[in-house]
């Protein structure tokens, strides 16, 4: 059987909706064996983080070599890494063992404004990960920060987009969650052409862990052996069926649904 597999290096988050736990059940649903290396635990819910609890740089590492001498794999993904010296030492992992199809999700706030990556490693971030990164997955908040420019225009996510491509990524995939407009538009750039995703904006406050369930339906995509812009593409109708479908749980921002896009391919409503 040929298994196309896939590691997440992210935090884990209790309540399920974000962090590895959304990362693991997005490989699940398309069909990719997925590993994952924690790099904290958050004690978080729909209602916000109310704790973190940084894992070792040696247990990370511990966790990345487990599965670079044994089973390796097909794709990474990248989410909260919290620390300078956290992204300083999955770097040198990812490049040690030349894992492909690296997926930069900058993960720096989450939804509730809890914190998830200190200031000072946004600078380590672009200098030492984005440079292996296939595809960096910024919201429009995290570009302007990578970017050291404010993002108001179509141009100025352009002009954005190119200086990440610059950093030395292979591609970026500007989201457009953040926006108020009555669309959302994601707009993709392999550095020669760019390409607007957009769908309606859906009307709901359950948008708890989009962005790690969107970064990780990409490199599913790409272990699974899709070229970028098909992963991208994909990934979208992913992340649509999911927000489109909330399963309602928990009293504040919920997570999405990510049984939804199977059961829309089988016909069958949640
Ligand atoms: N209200 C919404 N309606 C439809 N799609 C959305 C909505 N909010 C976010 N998305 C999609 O979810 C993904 C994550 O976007 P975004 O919310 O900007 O990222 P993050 O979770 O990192 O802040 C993107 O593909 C975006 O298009
Ligand atoms: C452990 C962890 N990682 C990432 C996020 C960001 O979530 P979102 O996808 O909503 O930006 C989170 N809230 N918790």
């Amino acid at each position: 059987m040929n298994v196309s597999k896939a590691l997440t290096i992210a935090g884990s988050d209790s309540g399920g909706g974000a962090g590895i736990q959304a990362d693991l059940k997005t490989f699940q649903e398309l069909g990719v064996y997925g590993m994952s290396a924690l790099t904290a635990v958050t004690a978080q819910n729909t209602l916000g983080v109310q704790g973190v609890y940084p894992v070792s740089i040696e247990g990370i590492n511990d966790q990345i070599d487990a599965i670079g001498q044994d089973l390796g794999t097909n794709a990474v993904k990248t989410g909260m890494l919290h620390s300078s010296e956290v992204i300083e030492a999955v770097s040198e992992k990812i490049m040690e063992y030349q894992f492909p199809n690296l997926v930069v999700d900058p993960v720096m706030v989450a939804k509730g404004g809890a914190k998830l990556l200190q200031d000072e490693a946004v600078e380590t971030l672009v200098n030492r990960l984005i440079p292996l990164a296939a595809v960096v997955t910024p919201n429009l908040p995290e570009a302007e920060i990578i970017t050291n420019r404010k993002i108001q225009s179509l141009d100025d996510k352009k002009e954005a987009a190119r200086q990440i491509i610059e950093s030395g990524a292979v591609s970026v995939v500007m989201k457009g969650g953040h926006e108020e407009t009555a669309e959302v538009t994601d707009l993709f750039y392999d550095g020669e052409t760019f390409l607007e995703l957009t769908s309606p904006r859906i009307n709901t406050r359950h948008t708890h862990g989009t962005g790690c369930t969107f970064s990780s339906a990409i490199a599913a995509e790409l272990a699974r052996g899709n070229d970028l812009d098909k992963a991208v593409i994909q990934a979208k109708s992913f992340i649509r069926a999911a927000i489109e479908h909330p399963l309602e749980i928990g009293a504040g921002h919920g997570p999405t649904n990510h049984w939804a896009y199977k059961q829309q391919i089988r016909g069958v409503q949640p």
